[in-house]
């Protein structure tokens, strides 16, 4: 495979802000590449380092062998940025066509609308769309010009579960049908629809590169929150990644386990006592606290345990 993005030891500042920190990272074609991350990991500034809306501080980024900046790059990039501004009295069917226009072989018109949901709307103003159809419009847009590369911000942030199916089916046909895909998300569950290869970032690094199998191993802990007055003990438990006490009594305990079913065995057969037991799947920003928390290094996550994949939605 080729790399259609290359960036080399690439740091970007904001002030005292570092969002980008030494990123070394290839996208090779044909690959669907997630970037996962909390708020603030960096996500959003790697995508506009690659599509040259940004320089960086240092270090090297190509863009399909040239300069990001370079128009003949950019004219086989497609992007959707996490907020778009759309001409509110356009019809839907036009901005795509004015979209496509700047390419030398758009996608028919009709068929992108009727692959991203949008037949319906095609002679809709764009003013009058809800938030999750301008979404989609947007997303379907990023696709008009048939582009090498397809830089998504959070494709579907705002939008409802069906309007998120509509558009994962969409990208994923996209996707066979050719296109080299980045999609950014805070969530686990977008990501596990979406990518191949998932890269985790945080606080400007990547601290995780790997399958998205790897990934959803590594992040997928669940969280047991209770009630006990043997606090110390339960926090002590076998399978215990994390432990944080709740209120002033310390009774309140949250637990966080790989393996929630063998933690709460133990704590049976252990007859310690507790009450008001509920269990969840931890969100995202959660997981990443119990996986760099102890230890700040690179090698938290690649030896954090891996278990089967979880199917519930993880929220932000
Ligand atoms: N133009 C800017 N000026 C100053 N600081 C910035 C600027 N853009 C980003 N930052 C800072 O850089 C860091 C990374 O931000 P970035 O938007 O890349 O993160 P993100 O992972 O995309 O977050 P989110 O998921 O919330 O969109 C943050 O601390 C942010 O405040």
């Amino acid at each position: 495979m080729s790399a259609l993005a290359q960036l080399d030891r690439v740091t970007r500042r904001f002030g005292d802000v570092v969002a980008v920190d030494d990123v070394t990272l290839t996208i090779e074609a044909g690959s669907m590449v997630g970037l996962l991350g909390p708020n603030g990991a960096g996500k959003t500034s790697l995508i506009s380092l690659i599509n040259g809306l940004r320089r960086p501080t240092s270090g090297t980024v190509s863009l399909l062998g040239r300069s990001p900046q370079d128009v003949r790059s950019r004219q086989r990039l497609g992007s959707t940025p996490q907020e778009t501004a759309l001409p509110p009295t356009l019809r839907v069917g036009e901005v795509i066509d004015f979209v496509g226009r700047h390419f030398d072989t758009p996608q028919a018109t009709e068929a992108l609308a009727e692959e991203f949901g949008l037949t319906a709307l095609l002679k809709r103003q764009t003013g009058a769309l809800s938030g999750g159809q301008k979404r989609r419009l947007s997303v379907a847009l990023a696709f008009v010009g048939r582009p090498q590369l397809v830089l998504l911000d959070e494709p579907t942030t705002g939008l409802d579960i069906d309007g998120r199916h509509t558009l994962w089916d969409a990208v994923r046909r996209q996707h066979e049908s050719g296109a080299t895909i980045v999609v950014t998300s805070h969530y686990l569950e977008e990501i596990e629809a979406l990518a191949e290869r998932v890269v985790v970032m945080e606080g400007g690094r990547v601290i995780a590169d790997d399958s998205l199998q790897a990934i959803v191993g590594k992040v997928g802990v669940r969280q047991i929150r209770l009630r006990t007055p043997d606090v110390a003990a339960v926090s002590a438990l076998p399978g215990v990644v994390r432990a944080d006490s709740e209120g002033a009594d310390a009774a309140g305990l949250v637990l966080y386990a790989a393996d929630s079913d063998q933690l709460i065995r133990e704590l049976v057969n252990s007859g310690l006592r507790f009450s008001d037991l509920a269990v969840r799947g931890a969100t995202l920003e959660e997981a990443f606290l119990t996986l760099t928390d102890s230890d700040r290094s690179h090698s938290t996550l690649a030896s954090a345990p891996l278990h089967a994949p979880q199917t519930e939605e993880v929220s932000r």
